[in-house]
C-alpha cells in the first residue's frame, strides 16, 4: 500500500512498538507511541486488541500509552523532536547495576520484578517515555499532593472513532482522537470522572496541532480543579545556540528558588546552566530559535496562559536513569501550559487547550512574531 494515500495508519514500529502515524502528502509526519506489546504484556499484562484499520475508522479499541507524541516530521524527514535514546523502562535498569536479560513477572499493582542469577530488584511501573510531548494532567510538576506530572502520560489511552464534533475537520484526515477515562483505580488517588479527549493533527503545511477537551463527568455534582501542560521537547542542535523569544520582560516562578517569583531582564532567553522556569500570562506566540539549524520553531497556544521552560543540564542529566549525560546539549523544553490560575470545571463543562507547533527556516527574523510572516518566510 502506498503510505502516501493513508493519512493515518497503525502500525508496528521497532521492537514491536506500537503506534499511529499520520502523514501529510509532502512527506511530514507525526507519532503517536506505545510500549512494544511484548514489553507491556511481561510487565503488566495489558493485552492490545487491533480490531480493523483505523484508516478505515473500524478501530474501536488501541491502548496507546500516554497518548504520547513521540515523533514529529518535516517533509525533509527530519526529526523535530526530542526523545532520548535511554527513554523506556528497560534503561531504568541500567544506573541501578541490573542487566538484562531478566525474568520480569508482574507483583500486581505497582511494582515489577527483575531476577538476575537470584538477585532481585524492584522497579516502579513503566515511567512516562523521556521526550516527544507526554502530557501533564491532573497536575503540574509537584504542584499538588498526585504524582509527578499527574497519572494521563502513564495511563492507556483509547482511539476515539467518533467523538463529540470539532468546529473544524482538518481538510487532509491526518488526525487521530484519543480518550482517556479514569480507571478505578485512578478514582481512588484523584477521586474525579473525567472525559479527557485529544486530537493529534499534522496540518496540510506539516504544522503539529494538539487540541484537548476535559470534560467534568462527575455524578456527584461537584466541581474539579487541575493543572496542565503539554511537556513538549524540542529537538536543538546546540542548547547554546538556541534563543527563545517571546517570553522577555515577563514575571516567572523559578522552581530552582523555591518557586519563588521574578521578572525575566534579558533581552531573549538564551541558555548557559540549568533552568527550570513557569513564564506567567504569556503571549499566544513563542519562537524558539536554533541558529545552527536555522530553524524556528514557533508555538501557538490557546487556553494555556503559561509557559515553561526547562532544560536539565549537565549535573541533573547525569542523574536521570532514562535520560543520556549529555543529551541536554540537544533538547529543550517549552511547555504551553496552564499552572499558575488552575482550571475549575463544575460538571458538565468543558475545557480546550490547544497548542500549534510549526517549523520554518531561520530567515526568520528576531523579534518578528508575526506567525503570518513567519509562514511565509521561506
Ligand atoms: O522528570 P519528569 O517528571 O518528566 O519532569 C521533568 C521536568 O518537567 C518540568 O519541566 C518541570 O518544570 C521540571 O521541574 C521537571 O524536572
Amino acid at each position: 500500500m502506498s503510505s502516501e494515500k493513508i493519512p493515518v495508519e497503525l502500525c508496528k514500529g521497532i521492537n514491536g512498538l506500537d503506534k499511529v502515524i499520520l502523514r501529510e502528502p509532502r512527506g511530514s509526519s507525526a507519532e503517536c507511541c506505545g510500549l512494544s506489546n511484548q514489553f507491556r504484556l511481561q510487565f503488566v499484562g495489558i493485552s492490545f486488541h487491533f480490531l480493523g484499520s483505523i484508516a478505515g475508522l473500524a478501530v474501536q479499541k488501541v491502548y496507546l500509552y500516554g497518548g504520547h507524541v513521540t515523533s514529529w516530521k518535516n517533509d525533509h524527514y527530519e526529526e523535530l523532536l526530542f526523545v532520548s535514546s535511554k527513554f523506556g523502562p528497560l534503561d531504568l535498569t541500567k544506573k541501578s547495576g541490573v542487566q538484562l536479560p531478566m525474568r520480569l513477572s508482574s507483583l500486581g499493582v505497582g511494582e515489577l520484578v527483575g531476577e538476575v542469577g537470584g538477585f532481585l530488584a524492584i522497579f516502579k511501573p513503566p515511567k512516562a517515555i523521556r521526550g516527544g510531548i507526554p502530557i501533564c494532567f491532573p497536575q503540574f510538576s509537584s504542584h499538588g499532593f498526585l504524582e509527578q506530572h499527574g497519572f494521563a502520560r502513564n495511563r492507556f489511552w483509547t482511539v476515539e472513532s467518533d467523538p463529540p464534533p470539532f468546529p473544524t475537520k482538518p481538510s487532509n484526515n491526518a488526525f487521530i482522537d484519543l480518550i482517556l477515562r479514569p480507571s478505578e483505580e485512578d478514582l481512588k488517588i484523584w477521586p474525579h470522572s473525567f472525559e479527557f479527549r485529544l486530537r493529534v493533527a499534522l496540518g496540510p503545511g506539516g504544522d503539529l496541532m494538539l487540541t484537548s477537551r476535559i470534560r467534568n463527568t462527575n455524578a456527584d455534582g461537584k466541581p474539579f480543579t487541575f493543572t496542565f501542560a503539554y511537556h513538549t521537547y524540542f529537538s536543538v542542535s546546540d542548547i547554546s545556540e538556541v534563543r527563545v523569544e517571546g517570553l522577555e520582560t515577563l514575571d516567572y516562578l523559578d522552581n530552582l528558588q523555591n518557586k519563588e517569583r521574578f521578572t525575566e531582564q534579558g533581552d531573549a532567553i538564551t541558555f548557559e546552566s540549568e533552568v527550570d522556569k513557569i513564564y506567567l500570562s504569556t503571549p499566544m506566540k513563542i519562537a524558539i530559535l536554533d541558529h545552527e539549524k536555522k530553524r524556528t520553531f514557533v508555538i501557538r497556544k490557546d487556553g494555556l496562559p503559561d509557559a515553561v521552560v526547562w532544560n536539565p543540564w549537565d549535573k541533573k542529566a547525569k542523574a536521570m536513569a532514562d535520560f543520556g549525560d549529555d543529551e541536554y546539549k540537544h533538547m529543550l523544553c517549552v511547555e504551553a501550559a496552564a499552572i499558575e490560575k488552575p482550571i475549575t470545571l463544575k460538571p458538565g463543562e468543558e475545557w480546550r487547550g490547544r497548542q500549534e507547533l510549526s517549523a520554518v527556516p531561520s530567515s526568520y527574523c528576531s523579534g518578528q512574531l508575526d506567525p503570518q510572516k513567519v509562514l511565509r518566510s521561506s
